[in-house]
C-alpha cells in the first residue's frame, strides 16, 4: 500500500480551510499539477526531442523563448482552460492576459518555465504560480490580475530537478510533494516545510557586482569576511534559476539577491509571476521578502503586468542584515 498521500488527497483534506470554497481552488490546483506532469515528461527527455534551444521568437520582455518556454506555456494554458476554474490567465510568455473561462472566480499568474538559459544544460528549470480570487461578480479584467501579493489565495512553484517537488501554499503554511514517477503521482514528502532563521549561503550572480548599488556590495563583501563568532564566510550558490535557489535556500538557509543594476536600474525579475508567489510561500514558511528598503514584496502595488523590483528573499535573519547594509548606503 502506498503510505504516502498524494497531492489530490491532500487538496480534498485541506478544502475545509476554505470556508468560501467550493472546489475550484482543489480543481485548479490539480490543474496545475497535471500540466506540470506533461512539462515534467518533456523536461526529462528534452535531449531525446526537437525540444532543446531557441524558439527563434521573442517574449514581451524582449528575452529569446526557448522551445520549452513556448511548450510549457501551452500545457498551463491548456490545463487551465479544460479545467474550467480559471478566469484570467497572465503568463510571463504573452504580452496580454489570456481570457479563460468567463464564469469562472479565479485568476492565475505563471512564469511557465523559470530558468529559461539552463534548459539546454540539464540543469534544474521550474514553474512558479500564482492564484488570485475575483472580488466581484463581473468578467474577470486586467485588474483583477494587478492585485497586491497580500490577497494571493494560493501560490507555489514546481522544480524540475534531481527529482520534481511541487511546493505550494494557501495561506496555512507550506507543504512539498515529490513526483513519484513509478505512480505518476506527487506525494507528500515535505511537510509544513520551515525555512531556518538564518543560513549560510547567499546567492547573486556576481558577475554584475560593479553594478551593483552600494548597499549590496558591502553586504557581500560582509558575507564573504571571515569571522570566527558567526558562520562567515558564508558560501555562494547561485544556479541562475530562481526556482532552484530558492528552494534551495528554502530548505538549508539562505538569502537570494536580484537587485537593481545598471542594466536592469528597476531590477530583473518580474512582481507578478516571479516574486509576489515566491515571496508568500517565502513567508508562509517563515522568512522573508522585501525590496531591500525594507518594503514587503507582497505589499508593493502592482502597476503593470511585467513590473520587476529588486528582490531579496530568504531567512528573515539574513534579508534583515542586507537591508541594514542598503539602507545605511542610502545616507
Ligand atoms: O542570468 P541572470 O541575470 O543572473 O538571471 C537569472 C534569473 O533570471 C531568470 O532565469 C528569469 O526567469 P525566466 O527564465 O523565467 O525568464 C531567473 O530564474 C533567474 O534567477
Ligand atoms: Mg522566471
Ligand atoms: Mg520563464
Amino acid at each position: 500500500m502506498n503510505q504516502f498521500q498524494t497531492l489530490g488527497q491532500f487538496i480534498i483534506e485541506k478544502q475545509a480551510d476554505f470556508p468560501y470554497a467550493k472546489g475550484e481552488l482543489s480543481r485548479l490546483l490539480r490543474d496545475i499539477g497535471i500540466a506540470a506532469k506533461i512539462v515534467n515528461r518533456e523536461v526529462n527527455k528534452a535531449g531525446l526531442m526537437d525540444i532543446l534551444g531557441s524558439a527563434g521568437s521573442e517574449n514581451i520582455q524582449g528575452e529569446s523563448q526557448q522551445k520549452l518556454d513556448i511548450f510549457a506555456n501551452e500545457q498551463f494554458i491548456s490545463a487551465l482552460r479544460s479545467g474550467g476554474e480559471c478566469a484570467i490567465l497572465a503568463s510571463e510568455e504573452n504580452e496580454e492576459v489570456i481570457h479563460l473561462s468567463k464564469h469562472a472566480k479565479y485568476i492565475v499568474a505563471i512564469d511557465p518555465l523559470d530558468g529559461s538559459s539552463n534548459i539546454d544544460v540539464n540543469v534544474p528549470v521550474g514553474t512558479i504560480f500564482s492564484i488570485y480570487r475575483k472580488s466581484h461578480d463581473g468578467p474577470a479584467t486586467i485588474a483583477d490580475v494587478l492585485q497586491q501579493g497580500t490577497f494571493q489565495v494560493a501560490a507555489g512553484y514546481i522544480i524540475y530537478g534531481s527529482s520534481t517537488m511541487l511546493v505550494y501554499t494557501t495561506g496555512c503554511g507550506v507543504n512539498g510533494f515529490t513526483l513519484d514517477p513509478s505512480i505518476g503521482e506527487f506525494c507528500l514528502s515535505h511537510p509544513n516545510l520551515k525555512t531556518p532563521p538564518t543560513g549560510t549561503m547567499y546567492s547573486i550572480n556576481e558577475g554584475n557586482y560593479v553594478h551593483f548599488p552600494l548597499g549590496v556590495k558591502k553586504y557581500i563583501k560582509y558575507c564573504q569576511v571571515e569571522d570566527p563568532g558567526s558562520h562567515r564566510p558564508y558560501t555562494s550558490r547561485y544556479i541562475g534559476s530562481m526556482v532552484a535557489d530558492l528552494h534551495r535556500n528554502l530548505i538549508k538557509g539562505g538569502i537570494f539577491i536580484y537587485p537593481s543594476t545598471a542594466s536592469a536600474p528597476k531590477g530583473k525579475l518580474r512582481l507578478v509571476y516571479e516574486c509576489n508567489p515566491l515571496a508568500f510561500v517565502t513567508e508562509q514558511a517563515g522568512g522573508r521578502a522585501t525590496d531591500g528598503l525594507g518594503r514587503r514584496i507582497l505589499e508593493l502595488p502592482v502597476m503593470e503586468l511585467h513590473q520587476r523590483p529588486p528582490i531579496f528573499i530568504g531567512a528573515t535573519e539574513m534579508v534583515q542584515q542586507a537591508e541594514v547594509f542598503m539602507i545605511a548606503s542610502l545616507n
